[in-house]
């Protein structure tokens, strides 16, 4: 069985907990990504083709036979967290400094469009006992990524897991990302980029500590 986020006795599909409790489960109110076994890619292609011509899109042409199912598929992956472990080790030298993750890319949907939107994440935490494997930061942003959000939700749910699985001092997450239902339709705001944060922990509280996480967060570098 697949284990969904709705189920808060089990862990989180995709994530072990490594100590303390089991996860509450969802952070905050909010769709979860589809549970595998109610996913009908068939039903999808139907539907899209139906939605194609409902919208006036000729499937004739031989490079748009296909479309419709490649649309489900498409989506059925933008939807799709990918199972792992969320891997930790002893912090057995003290390190008691930052270790920020940044530049982690952000591919998700906005729920109230399905459009895409894209951009890249900074994830952040001042290790307490355990330091986590590094690319599970960006696992964790994938986790809660792929399914229908809104930037400011996904931003608290990333910030809200790793503080509870880590049993971090402060752990902070700065998303910059461009709507495509902004930019691309409606308003057409091209160009233009959402930012939003989550600080917990002390990070909350201390305003000299959350000053050098924003300005290690803001250096230059490899992937900005
Ligand atoms: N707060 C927030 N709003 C979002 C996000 N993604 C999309 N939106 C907004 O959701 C709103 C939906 O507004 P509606 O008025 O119902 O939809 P609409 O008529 O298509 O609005 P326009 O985009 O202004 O054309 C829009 O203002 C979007 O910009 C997000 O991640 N966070
Ligand atoms: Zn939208």
């Amino acid at each position: 069985m697949t284990v969904t986020e709705q189920q808060p006795s089990e862990p989180l599909r995709g994530l072990a907990p490594v100590h303390g409790p089991p996860p509450r489960g969802e952070h905050g109110p909010g769709p979860v990504g589809p549970d595998a076994a109610e996913v009908d890619l068939d039903a999808a292609e139907s539907a899209a083709r139906d939605f194609l011509r409902h919208l006036g899109v000729s499937l004739a042409p031989e490079g748009m036979e296909q479309t419709p199912g490649r649309m489900a598929r498409a989506y059925a992956e933008l939807l799709a967290p990918r199972p792992f472990q969320l891997t930790t080790f002893p912090n057995e030298h003290g390190y008691a400094d930052f270790v920020i993750a940044r530049a982690i890319p952000v591919h998700s949907v906005c729920e109230h469009h399905f459009l895409p939107f894209t951009g890249i994440a900074h994830v952040g935490y001042l290790p307490g006992s355990r330091i986590v494997g590094l690319s599970k930061l960006a696992r964790v942003v994938e986790h809660f990524a792929r399914r229908p959000q809104v930037q400011e939700r996904l931003t608290q749910q990333i910030a809200a897991l790793l503080t509870e699985q880590l049993g971090a001092d402060a752990v902070g997450v700065v998303i910059e990302a461009e709507h495509l239902c902004m930019t691309l339709r409606g308003v057409q705001a091209a160009g233009s980029t959402t930012s939003t944060s989550a600080m917990l922990g002390s990070l909350s509280k201390d305003a000299d500590l959350r000053r050098e996480f924003l300005s290690l967060v803001s250096l230059s570098g490899p992937g900005r």
